[in-house]
């Protein structure tokens, strides 16, 4: 870490501090606007420039960022509180997490190899539905990602003896032995990958697979809905004749609109994430108090990809002249197969802001087209392209409505959505708090994190239902 000595770090410090959001970034001196916070050389970071000559790669074996870091990582992993003994990140990778128990990516491993857990099963029974299938789906990622470190240590076996973890503790490729801890490894190697990672380009590189990395210093800010006070700068690499720019250090500013104190928290905005994504990807939520949706001072978002799942199921054209032809399971494909290939299949969200509390476009067009549908009487040729015309009108824009009656109707549906989520999210309110009553430690924070989740729910089901009652215009 010879890189720290002369660098601006001296206004830096990272605190820990108890449960919750775990150790913070903090300046030690007042700081303008815009100037640089610390500076990061490109060979302290890990990423895929910093390790492919590492890691062989065959066509078969190609690893994308987040399998080479955590590959890497997991290559290095720090045995219990010692230091990692990688030469070359050793220092940095004893900085990062020890362990990712309150995780809810790892109550999913764990029950896989340890069997069910107690308060964790409660804990992952108590969340809200979207929060359970977005989960799954990150487990879904992991676990491929996994399958492809297990593959590649069974082609690059001679990649282990880079390892400079004890060879008690090596992690062995899937088949043998002791793979069941290396899974356990993996998950904790992921984790740190996936929480900690920031965007950095790498020359030729996938900007969707390969262009992230682990960044020193910086991986200490915890994130704000609102204000981040670290803008990133990533420096241009020197050109050598023919070569095309490619990144270099990678450089933090502090942000031009305010001076930081001395002693402050200095945050970096993650991303305009809702907080069931904040939940599954990064274990925790943006707080807020009761109330502060229908405010306005909380921007609160209820995905109801699982209520609007169960619409499109239920429907049933309206004159079932049919006889056996056209069943309603074949209505629900064809109106699944119509907002697939249209691109409305999915995310589809109600939203507390901008006022007023409203469904998301894709929301509106995905309910349309189901009315349109559920309301046809076009006999035996149901559901032809003829039927689903005017809801493409207004996808072109060469009509504004489908008709008044259309939009009463999804209007309708609409409100029954937002009263089912308000009656389940009561629900899940009462049964969180009972079933998570008297916990402490971690496991306390976690219960205030669901209950947050229920709340929003049902706060901003309710506001769109007002808006609805009320006769605003989306
Ligand atoms: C990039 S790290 C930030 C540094 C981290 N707190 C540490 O102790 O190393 C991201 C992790 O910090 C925690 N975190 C970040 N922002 C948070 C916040 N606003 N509230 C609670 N936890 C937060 C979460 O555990 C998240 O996965």
């Amino acid at each position: 870490m010879e890189w720290t000595q002369g660098n601006s770090l001296s206004r830096l410090e990272a605190w820990k501090f108890g449960v919750g959001a775990g150790r913070g970034l903090f300046a030690t001196k007042p700081c303008p606007p815009s100037t640089t916070l610390f500076t990061i050389p490109k060979n302290a970071l890990i990423n895929l420039n910093t390790l492919k000559s590492r890691y062989p790669q065959t066509p078969e074996t190609r690893l994308n960022a987040v399998q080479i870091i955590s590959l890497h990582l997991l290559l290095h992993r720090p045995v219990q509180e010692e230091d990692s003994l990688d030469p070359a990140f050793g220092p940095y990778i004893s900085t990062l997490h020890r362990n990712f128990t309150s995780h809810p990516l790892t109550w999913l491993v764990e029950r896989r190899r340890k069997g069910r857990q107690i308060t964790e099963e409660l804990i992952l029974k108590n969340l809200p539905p979207s929060v359970t299938d977005a989960l799954h789906t990150l487990y879904a990622r992991f676990l491929e990602d996994y399958q492809v470190i297990c593959l590649y240590l069974n082609k690059h076996r001679s990649v282990l003896e880079t390892s400079s973890r004890p060879k008690s503790q090596l992690p062995m490729p899937y088949g043998t032995s002791t793979s069941t801890t290396l899974v356990g490894d993996y998950c904790w190697a992921w984790l740190n990958v996936n929480t900690r990672s920031i965007y950095y380009p790498i020359k030729d590189a996938d900007p969707e697979r390969d262009c992230l990395t682990l960044c020193p210093i910086l991986d200490f800010a915890n994130h704000n809905e609102t204000t981040s006070q670290i803008t990133p700068i990533i420096q241009s690499a020197p050109r050598t004749p023919g070569s095309r720019t490619s990144s270099g250090n990678f450089t933090f500013n502090s942000c031009s609109d305010n001076a930081i104190e001395e002693g402050q928290q200095l945050f970096l905005r993650y991303g305009g994430h809702s907080n069931k994504t904040l939940f599954v990807d990064y274990g925790f939520v943006n707080r807020f108090s009761p109330g502060s949706i229908a405010s306005g001072h909380f921007r609160g978002e209820v995905d109801v990809q699982d209520l609007v799942e169960e619409l499109i199921l239920a429907v049933k054209p309206a004159r079932s002249s049919f006889g056996g032809s056209c069943k309603g399971s074949n209505v629900s494909d064809r109106l699944t197969s119509t907002l697939q290939e249209e691109g409305y299949w999915g995310e589809w969200t109600l939203d507390s802001s901008p006022p007023p509390a409203h469904p998301s476009y894709r929301l509106i067009t995905a309910l349309r087209l189901i009315q349109l549908v559920s309301t046809s009487d076009a006999g035996a040729d149901f559901p032809s392209d003829a039927v689903i015309q005017p809801w493409r009108d207004v996808l072109n824009g060469r009509r504004e409505v489908i008709s008044e009656e259309n939009e009463e109707g999804w209007r309708d549906a609409l409100l029954r959505i937002c009263e089912s989520i308000s009656l389940r999210a009561r629900t899940g309110l009462e049964a969180s708090t009972q079933d998570l009553a008297g916990t402490d430690g971690w496991v306390a924070w976690m219960r205030e994190n669901v209950l947050c989740l229920w709340r929003e729910e049902l706060e901003v089901a309710d506001a769109v239902a007002h808006s609805l009652r009320a006769g605003e215009v989306f």
